[in-house]
């Protein structure tokens, strides 16, 4: 049997990675899965970091791909200053520099950390380019523009529905970390709350936190589940429902923030979602706060209630680019198709949603998302095939301060709202009666 070649002794021994390397790693797979497959960041968490040892590893890894993905326009001019011959948007070189850069600019990790975990990833490769063009950024002591850039494609989206108005306000809502709110199990202490947790609150039941709280799970409050943590504008569609004692149909519910507040609110509610990990989160925030709602795993496509409700809310599945600003990855991965393809799967469920609401009750239906697909013109084709149902527009109390319904009787969110107090999500909101017919009876 042939002998294995002796170990030269003057052939260099590969050094063991730094520590940390192997997070930048699955930083890199996490900006892979989104960028190459288009896959949702949260999605591709599990299996990306799955060789990482814990929860902080993997916290890590998943704050180093949302920064890049939050600022890669910006990232990539300061690359493309630097170097002589554009780098192919998916070249490794590029994706490590995104990621070396990320950490720097956008998470204040010192350059020499930065750069020693992010240069093993590119091992055998263009090591000498990553390492120059980081040094020559870092020699010229670049920062990232204050208002941050979109990318192309979700800028002219936007501008073409929205005007540049609201592209402006997206960049500026992207280039700082969101605010966290609290949705309060009990509306009447949102002063006490806001104290205590040193907070602002702009509508009863709602608290927003400043920029340097404590990690949540140790505030005051958590564990005793007196809140949880909603965007306002998550807020909103159980606001318009408001208080009440009948049979509610909370569909596509988890992980379940508007459960909550229903519950809450004194609602029976039925909470519907096909989801079994969302749902299982879902149950812990029942437990957490002590409110009660039935939980029902289903797909919304073949299921029914077994009698109609007094109110329906559908929070439809969307293509969730209303939530840009902590989730950035829809903005890479959201295209045309992806919008139409929601919004079909939007019209059924509605049809279906439509049908179990009493006669004399409330159907509202919500997305999280900026486009009029999935929107108003949703809206508009449901109102063409249903006469059976009028729509209501939001009493200007239950709003909070600062945000103000459609003249046409719906209410759309987004970032140039709440512009001075830190913006709030972009949401779709549609609140719709079922008036009852001659002859016909609520029960
Ligand atoms: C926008 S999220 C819901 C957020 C939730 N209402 C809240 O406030 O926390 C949409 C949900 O729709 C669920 N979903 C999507 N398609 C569904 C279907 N065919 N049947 C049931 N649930 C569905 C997803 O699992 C997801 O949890």
């Amino acid at each position: 049997m042939p002998k294995p070649p002796a170990a030269s002794p003057s052939a260099p021994r590969r050094q063991p990675d730094p520590l940390g390397t192997a997070t930048r790693r699955a930083a890199l797979r996490l900006l892979d899965a989104v960028l190459r497959r288009g896959e949702p960041l949260e999605s591709a968490l599990g299996h990306a970091t799955r060789a990482l040892p814990g929860g902080p590893d993997r916290g890590l890894a998943h704050a180093i791909a949302a920064e890049t993905l939050r600022r890669l326009p910006d990232l990539d001019t300061l690359i493309d200053s630097a170097t002589r011959q554009r780098l192919p948007d998916d070249a490794k070189a590029r994706s490590a520099l995104r990621i070396a850069l990320a950490q720097v600019l956008g998470l204040g990790t010192p350059p020499h950390a930065a750069i020693a975990t992010v240069l093993p990833l590119v091992d055998g490769g263009p090591r000498k380019l990553v390492h120059g063009v980081f040094g020559t950024l870092m020699r010229q002591g670049v920062t990232l523009p204050e208002v941050a850039r979109l990318p192309d494609s979700a800028a002219a989206r936007w501008e073409m529905h929205w005007g540049m108005e609201m592209v402006e306000a997206a960049e500026a809502a992207i280039a700082a970390p969101p605010p966290v709110d609290l949705s309060l199990r009990d509306a009447a202490e949102t002063a006490v709350w806001a104290e205590r947790l040193e907070g602002t609150s702009f509508a009863p039941g709602h608290v927003r936190l400043g920029q340097d709280h404590a990690p949540i799970p140790d505030l005051p409050g958590f564990r005793e589940g007196a809140w949880w943590v909603q965007d306002i504008a998550a807020s909103l569609p159980a606001r318009l429902i408001g208080r009440g004692e009948g049979a509610l149909l909370d569909l596509c519910a988890a992980p379940g923030g508007k459960t909550l507040q229903l519950a809450a609110a004194g609602w029976r509610v039925t909470a519907v979602d096909q989801s079994e990990s969302r749902l299982a989160r879902l149950s812990e925030n029942l437990d957490r706060t002590g409110l009660s709602a039935e939980v029902v795993r289903a797909d919304l496509l073949d299921w029914a209630p077994p009698a109609p409700a007094d109110v329906v809310l559908l929070d439809a599945p969307c293509s969730a680019t209303g939530i840009f600003r902590r989730h950035p990855d829809v903005l890479y991965r959201v295209r045309p198709a992806v919008i139409a393809e929601m919004a079909e799967l939007q019209g059924k469920l509605l049809a279906r949603a439509a049908d179990w609401v009493k006669p004399g009750g409330t159907l509202v239906y919500a997305t999280c998302s900026l486009e009029p697909a999935e929107g108003e013109r949703r809206l508009a084709a449901f109102l063409d095939s249903r006469t059976d149902f009028a729509l209501v527009a939001p009493a200007p109390d239950v709003l909070p301060v600062g945000v103000a319904a459609d003249p046409r009787g719906w209410l759309r969110t987004g970032p140039a709202m709440l512009a001075d107090r830190g913006r709030m999500d972009g949401f779709f909101i549609a609140q719709l009666s079922r008036p009852l017919s001659p002859g016909e009876s609520a029960r």
